[in-house]
């Protein structure tokens, strides 16, 4: 089967041009005000009312308050929501969209145990661990503590590359991959080639 694909920390229409041409199946919105490739719900609903057709936008929050996730859902018009932070299954449950939730990873057994909490989940995404920093680290994680029959289709994700990214679905088989600082020319604005390249690697 082949691997979908998400670029994710999308901030301009030409980046998710570019990345829709090369084949991306999904764009990430980091709707989380820290991160440098923030945007606002008000910028991601203009890029996203000018993409074509058949193209999954993902909402990405890190412990958002539910009044703000409804009102950036609302403006942003993104199919899908990527939980990120510390947020419980109840809670990624309660807002009648599909939702993945993003585990990072510890160790093999935290990693379990979190696999089993999030069942509802359309799929888990595996990030690395890095204490203070819930996610975009550009680092990846040890890929063999992966358990190899997940209850949720796996995302993966941390670190991905242009380089590293063949070797990993390879290896890892997983039913899609999601990247954000290995295709940037700089924080929050990608670079075209890197795109390319990664999304061929995706899928060798
Ligand atoms: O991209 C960010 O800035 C970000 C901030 C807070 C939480 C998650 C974030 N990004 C997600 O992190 C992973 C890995 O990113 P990278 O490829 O290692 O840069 C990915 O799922 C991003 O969507």
């Amino acid at each position: 089967m082949r691997t979908r694909v998400k670029i994710c920390g999308i901030t301009r229409i030409e980046d998710a041009l570019e990345a829709i041409a090369a084949g991306a199946d999904a764009l990430g919105f980091v709707f989380y005000k820290p991160s440098p490739r923030y945007i606002s719900p008000e910028k991601a609903g203009e890029i996203i009312s000018q993409l074509p057709p058949f193209v999954t936008t993902v909402a990405l929050f890190v412990n958002e308050p539910s009044d703000d996730i409804y009102r950036i859902l609302e403006v942003s018009h993104c199919d899908l929501i990527q939980f990120h932070g510390d947020e419980s299954a109840e809670f990624c449950e309660s807002f009648n969209r599909p939702w993945i939730k993003a585990l990072r990873v510890k160790d093999a057994s935290s990693l379990s145990l979190q696999m089993l909490e999030f069942k509802q989940a359309r799929a888990l995404l595996l990030d690395s661990y890095r204490p203070g920093v819930p996610g975009g680290t550009g680092e990846t994680f040890n890929w063999e503590l992966i358990p190899e029959d997940p209850p949720r289709p796996l995302i993966l994700a941390g670190g991905l590359t242009p380089e590293n990214i063949s070797s990993a679905v390879q290896q890892l088989q997983p039913y899609g991959v999601d990247v954000s600082g290995g295709v940037e020319a700089q924080k929050g604005i990608k670079d075209p080639v890197k795109i390319h390249a990664f999304i061929r690697g995706a899928n060798p």
